[in-house]
This record gives C-alpha cells, sequence and structure tokens, in this order.
C-alpha cells in the first residue's frame, strides 16, 4: 500500500509535566480536507505549531509522503505551507509582494533578499491572487485590505509554495461568520478542484464549518485523538461528547 500524502504517528508533545499531545495518529489523503475539533486545551495549536515545524515532537512523527518532516530541508520543507489565525502578512507590503514571499526558498536567497523575483514567480504569484479572488488587488497594501481579504492573500502565498500539504490553524477565528465561511469554501475548493491533489488539514471551533467543508473530522480532547470520522458521519450527540464532560474512548 503507497504511503498516505500525510500521516501523524504516535505524536506526543510534553510541556514539563504536562502532556499537550499523546499517542496522536491521523492521516490525510491527496485532495482530503480534514478538519481537527476540540475544546480549549485539547492540544489543537501545540499539534499544529508542531506539524508546521515550528516546535519538535518530543515522540512519534510526522510524514508527508513517507518521509519525517523533521529532516525535511529547503524545498521539500516548502510542500507544507501554513496559514495562521492572524494571517502573518508584511503590513507594508503589496497583496502580490506578499504572494511573492511563497516563493522564497524557490528563488536563490539573494534573489529572495533583494525581492528581485522573476518573471515566471511574479506571473505564478498573480495567478495565485487570482484563484483567491483578489487580482485586482494585487498593488494594494496588505493593511489596507479587510480581514478575509488578508486571509485570501496569506492562502494565495501559501498557494505560492505550490505545496502538497496546507496547515491551516484556526484560519477563520479572526472573521465574522460570513466572511470565515467564505475563506473555509475557498480552502475546501483548492482541496476539492484538482489543483494537483493539494490536501487541507484545518483546526476550527466552529464544528458546523467542519460538517459542511471538511471530508473528516478528527477530534482532540486532553492530547488524545478521540474521534476520526468522516464529516459526514460527525453527528450531533458525537461532538457534545467531544465538547462536553463525557468520556469518549480513543478513536481506533
Ligand atoms: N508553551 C507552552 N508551555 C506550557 N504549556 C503549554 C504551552 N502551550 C500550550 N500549553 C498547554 O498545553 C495544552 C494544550 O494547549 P493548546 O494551546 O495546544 O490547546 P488548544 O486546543 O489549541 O486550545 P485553544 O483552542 O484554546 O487554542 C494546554 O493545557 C496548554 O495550557
Amino acid at each position: 500500500m503507497s504511503a498516505p500524502l500525510f500521516e501523524v504517528r504516535a505524536a506526543r508533545k510534553t510541556y514539563g509535566q504536562l502532556v499537550a499531545l499523546d499517542d496522536a495518529s491521523f492521516r490525510v489523503a491527496r485532495g482530503q480536507m480534514l478538519a481537527v475539533l476540540g475544546p480549549s486545551g485539547a492540544g489543537k495549536s501545540t499539534l499544529f505549531r508542531c506539524l508546521a515545524g515550528l516546535a519538535p515532537l518530543d515522540g512519534g512523527a510526522a510524514l508527508l509522503h513517507g518521509g519525517d518532516v523533521a529532516h525535511l530541508r529547503g524545498r521539500q520543507r516548502r510542500k507544507i505551507a501554513v496559514v495562521f489565525q492572524q494571517f502573518n502578512l508584511v503590513n507594508r507590503l503589496s497583496a502580490l509582494d506578499n504572494v511573492l514571499a511563497g516563493r522564497l526558498g524557490h528563488v536563490p536567497a539573494w534573489r529572495g533578499w533583494l525581492r528581485r523575483f522573476g518573471a515566471e514567480d511574479i506571473r505564478l504569484a498573480l495567478e495565485c491572487l487570482d484563484r483567491v479572488g483578489l487580482l485586482a488587488h494585487a498593488d494594494q497594501r496588505a493593511d489596507a485590505l479587510s480581514g478575509g481579504q488578508q486571509q485570501r492573500v496569506a492562502i494565495a502565498r501559501a498557494l505560492a509554495q505550490q505545496p502538497d500539504l496546507i496547515i491551516a490553524d484556526e484560519p477563520v477565528a479572526s472573521l465574522d461568520p460570513h466572511t470565515g465561511a467564505g475563506v473555509m469554501a475557498l480552502l475546501s475548493s483548492i482541496c476539492h478542484d484538482g489543483e494537483g491533489g493539494i490536501a487541507v488539514i484545518c483546526s476550527l471551533h466552529q464544528p458546523e464549518l467542519a460538517r459542511r467543508y471538511a471530508d473528516r473530522v478528527v477530534g482532540l480532547r486532553q492530547g488524545r485523538i478521540v474521534l476520526d470520522v468522516a464529516a459526514a458521519d460527525c453527528a450531533d450527540a458525537t461532538l457534545e461528547q467531544l465538547y462536553g464532560a463525557a468520556p469518549l474512548a480513543p478513536a481506533a
């Protein structure tokens, strides 16, 4: 059997005595959107920081195409793109320049430092802006865009990396419900519209968005995966258990 696009295998992360991630395992297939749900303190951000390479796991591994992401360097590392809750754009730069930042690592370092991107990189960045519906705003400063537009620029920057996997940590937490649903629809279409089989892993505090846009739902509670189901099978009662006091058996 071929390796899944992405796999988290027995991931463990501790902060002193606190076990924030405990034997967490799940898989994500090409073209699949996986939502990670769980109450505050369940370990979602910890998981995403580790998957994004911002913190090391203390045990287990995250594997991209079967290779440990902890060992990825350069271009291979850029096969995982990250979208943050707070967008993380450079305010004084234009939307286009922010998207071009996704090409850093694809061009020689000196070109990146001087912000001298080639015509091909600029064409790709414009295509990515077009993909998120913001081509007309290419020259606009990031801080002159609305929150929803800024998150779309951040997604365009992620696409400019030409990733296999996009990790989005609470990408709609700073947006109003309507704008947030638009961003989720965009992430879902990137996953599902046959654009080279990108997978998306996205943490959310809104189960209804997970059920509407994701293919699978993984539930974390106290650092353990207690739910791993098709989004269509994620019943209200199951979600109540995930967020409530009743115990859930660890997912098989
Ligand atoms: N840097 C840290 N040092 C010590 N403990 C931490 C650190 N970061 C997180 N924790 C603890 O790890 C546990 C998991 O936190 P985490 O932020 O991953 O949860 P979360 O599911 O993302 O919560 P939220 O939904 O509120 O953002 C919590 O008990 C938290 O207090």
